[in-house]
């Protein structure tokens, strides 16, 4: 199989298939990763549209919990099973599962029921080869080797109270949970959890979004980014040569520079966009305002 540098494989049988920009979501336990995903597909059009025929989905990091033993259930009905240490994660299907997907191939991926604590084979989400695949979840990038599949690699960055406050009635209204178990599972697990395993992979991000799907300015970013980049891969398809694109790298943190006065926006813009992985924007031209700082990187492969 023939792997080109832009969008597409060519199989042997000269059949192309699409290969998909593959975008990482992480953050913390209710910071708003799904939110953001959804927003960012209802944006795109992409919501009410046959999911055959969607160029942007969205999976979900829970559709890779390892099944628990009976042992476990009993004790996750208590609040007492850790479900935010990576060892929770069966971290090799996650990785094939992706580089099928990177391959352009159909793959069929269970939902996941949080009342039973169980992979639910009953509701599957099939991935049709899309263009554009958002997979979130609070480890996305804690594994090196997945880590480094994703072309562009989010972070959802709210605060640990709000996401607190957000969990509980979350976990007790849908997941079925009372609330001692619900304090007791975050307190023992979730929280020192976050700051060992999901916290530090926040280094790894190219954007960071503060305030998770309440922060338009990001959202809008992101969603002009992956409209470009799907304008660009269909004007490939259509015999352009060109490469695509990521002229971003950006950090969308508060400014604190200016205490919070201002909250202007720096977006740099390289005058001759590169190829090159990871490439610094040294002559960049600057639109004001701005509290975002944009270098350049490209689709790895
Ligand atoms: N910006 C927001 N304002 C208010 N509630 C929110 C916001 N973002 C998410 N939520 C709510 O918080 C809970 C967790 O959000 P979700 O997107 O599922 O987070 P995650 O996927 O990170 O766990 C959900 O009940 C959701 O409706
Ligand atoms: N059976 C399960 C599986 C996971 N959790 C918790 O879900 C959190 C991850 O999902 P988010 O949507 O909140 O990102 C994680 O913190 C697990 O503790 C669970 O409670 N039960």
């Amino acid at each position: 199989m023939d792997m080109d540098h832009a969008h597409t494989l060519s199989l042997p049988n000269g059949d192309v298939v699409k290969k998909p920009f593959l975008i990482g979501v992480a953050g913390g336990t209710a910071s708003g990763k799904s939110t953001v995903c959804k927003k960012i597909m209802t944006e795109l059009g992409q919501t009410d549209m046959d999911h055959t025929q969607r160029q942007v989905v969205t999976i979900s990091q829970d559709s890779f919990y390892r099944e628990l033993t009976a042992a476990e259930k009993a004790k996750a009905f208590q609040g007492l099973y850790n479900f935010d240490h990576p060892d929770a994660f069966d971290e090799q299907l996650m990785y094939d599962t992706l580089e099928a997907i990177l391959k352009g191939v159909k793959v069929e991926i269970p939902g996941y029921d949080y009342k039973t604590n169980s992979l639910d084979y009953e509701n599957k989400l099939t991935i049709y080869p899309a263009d554009v695949v958002l997979f979130e979840g609070i480890l996305v990038f804690y594994f090196p080797k997945i880590r480094d599949l994703f072309h562009m690699k989010l972070f959802v960055d709210t605060d640990s109270d709000t996401r607190l406050a957000r969990r509980v009635p979350r976990d007790i209204n849908e997941r079925g949970r009372d609330l001692d178990a619900v304090l007791t599972q975050y307190m023992t697990f979730v929280k020192p959890a976050f700051e060992e395993f999901c916290s530090p992979t926040k280094k790894f991000a190219d954007v960071i979004i503060p305030r998770g799907a309440d922060n338009t300015v990001a959202i809008d970013l992101i969603v002009q980014h992956i409209r470009d980049l799907l304008n660009s891969q269909s004007s490939s398809r259509k015999g352009s040569s060109s490469n695509i694109q990521i002229n971003m790298n950006v950090d969308l943190q508060k400014n604190n520079e200016t205490g919070g006065k201002k909250s202007g926006l720096v977006v740099k813009i390289p005058h001759t966009p590169t190829t090159a992985s990871n490439s610094s924007c040294s002559s960049a031209s600057t639109i004001t305002p701005t509290n975002i700082k944009m270098g350049s990187f490209s689709r790895p492969h």
